[in-house]
């Protein structure tokens, strides 16, 4: 009886300590679980910038605008951190926020930007542009009467092409040749192997360090890249007008536009996601979405549309006019547009070129154009495709209304995305499908 007494007081023992554990243990989980609702268990939460506006889908995900202040809670999922926004809780998509600490040492990337035109290689690619070069050459040819005497900055001059043909093809007074990479060395020599030193001064400098002699009467450079203003280039050709252009000079190019067309791309299409649907016998379509972000979340550059799948008529979305635009204005262009479908096909996604002006010096002159666009001579740039995440069947007569922004990123100064917001309306339809809209960084 004695031992049965032991061993039940033992019993009633062990019980009471496993009941107290394990109520400790299930209050520390669900604190450990409301904690992550409101993040007051987790560790203090960090505060990100905002890179960029985002429309949250569902009640899960929290809407922001670029330069928000976002405080993020749990990190532990890659893509989308629980985050709060003003008292809000949501998940937030990684991809737009910056850490303020995160030490962006030289946003411009300068040294591997400057490093990259060092080297002939893309001076070799730039020269072997026809279309581009030409139209550059004939600009200088054309206005030969006019350059007599006047002194023209080259801003980036690169292997000095422009500088040369200014020197060759016409007589102005001075040439300044402009250009910070280590191509200069060769432009050196360029300049005297092609008897322009007395007229081409050249200077290795970034040409917003420049100190030169006098002002311009005109600028020229070659200055556009992917989408017009990737590397943002554009911003030192403004910053030295501003600084060195005389009043009433010229701007060669005087203005640039961007041109959209809802397109086709069935090869892209087919060749990138209907691919896995049958794989020698095996179905493989499960990859179907993991290649649509991996091929089709960014833009495709050098891509080249074919004028047979340009669903409608381009239209320009964008408008430079380089004589008044502000580098203020880079930070956030729009354009608005709304395209007649002209037959049946389908709308995989939408194309983007640039084309160049250049107003002649003689008043009343012609005025020169360069387009990268389908409907002429391919350039080296070619066209930028933008795939949507699913086709959309269209009908001649159907509307494609929408608009794109491009949004210059507020740390990585060469970079920007580009927004495409876009919706439809059969051509029987009253009403427009909802708005729908897909980000594109270029390339950050
Ligand atoms: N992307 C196209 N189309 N052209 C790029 C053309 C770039 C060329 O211009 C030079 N460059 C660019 N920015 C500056 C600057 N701020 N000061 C001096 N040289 C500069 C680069 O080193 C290349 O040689």
């Amino acid at each position: 009886l004695c031992l049965g007494r032991e061993r039940f007081n033992l019993f009633v023992c062990l019980s009471v300590c496993l009941s107290a554990f394990l109520s400790v243990y299930l209050s520390v989980c669900l604190l450990e679980m409301n904690g992550d609702e409101s993040g007051e268990s987790n560790p203090e939460p960090e505060e990100f910038i905002a890179l960029e506006d985002f429309t949250g889908s569902g009640a899960e995900q929290l809407s922001f605008a670029v330069g928000d202040r976002i405080l993020i809670h749990d990190q532990s999922c890659a893509d989308w951190w629980w985050a709060e926004v003003e008292g809000r809780y949501g998940y937030v998509p990684s991809g737009y926020l910056h850490h303020p600490d995160a030490e962006v040492e030289d946003g411009w990337q300068d040294e591997e930007y400057f490093g990259s035109y060092g080297t002939l290689k893309l001076h070799l690619e730039m020269l072997s542009d026809r279309p581009r070069t030409e139209t550059y050459r004939q600009v200088i040819l054309s206005n030969s009467t006019a350059l007599r005497g006047k002194v023209v900055m080259d801003l980036g001059c690169g292997t000095g092409i422009i500088s040369l043909f200014c020197g060759r093809l016409a007589e102005p007074a001075a040439v300044y040749a402009v250009e910070a990479s280590a191509v200069a060395e060769h432009t050196e020599r360029l300049v005297k192997l092609n008897g322009c030193e007395g007229v081409v001064t050249l200077f290795k400098s970034r040409a917003e360090e420049l100190n030169l002699p006098s002002k311009v009467d005109v600028l020229v450079s070659e200055w556009m890249g992917n989408c017009l203003l990737f590397e943002f280039m554009v911003e030192s050709v403004l910053c030295v007008r501003d600084r060195w252009l005389k009043e009433g000079g010229m701007m060669w190019p005087s203005s640039a536009t961007l041109s959209l067309v809802p397109c086709q791309a069935d090869d892209d299409y087919s060749q990138k996601v209907e691919f896995w649907e049958n794989l020698y016998g095996l179905d493989y379509s499960c990859l179907q979405p993991v290649a649509q972000e991996e091929f089709f979340s960014k833009p495709k550059f050098s891509h080249q549309l074919k004028p047979e799948d340009c669903l409608s008529t381009p239209c320009d979305v964008i408008t430079l006019d380089m004589h008044t635009v502000k580098v203020s204005d880079l930070e956030k262009l729009r354009g608005e547009f709304q395209f007649t479908v002209e037959r049946r096909g389908t709308l995989h996604g939408f194309s983007a070129w640039f084309s160049t002006f250049f107003q002649s010096l003689d008043e009343g002159g012609p005025t020169l154009e360069l387009n990268t666009g389908p409907h002429s001579e391919p350039t080296h740039w070619k066209q930028t495709l933008f795939m949507l995440d699913a086709p959309i069947p269209v009908e001649e007569g159907d509307c494609v209304g929408g608009a794109i922004i491009l949004h210059r990123n507020p740390v990585w100064r060469r970079h920007m995305s580009i927004t495409i917001e876009w919706r439809k309306k059969s051509r029987n339809e009253a009403a427009f499908s909802e708005v729908k809209s897909k980000r594109f960084p270029m390339w950050r």
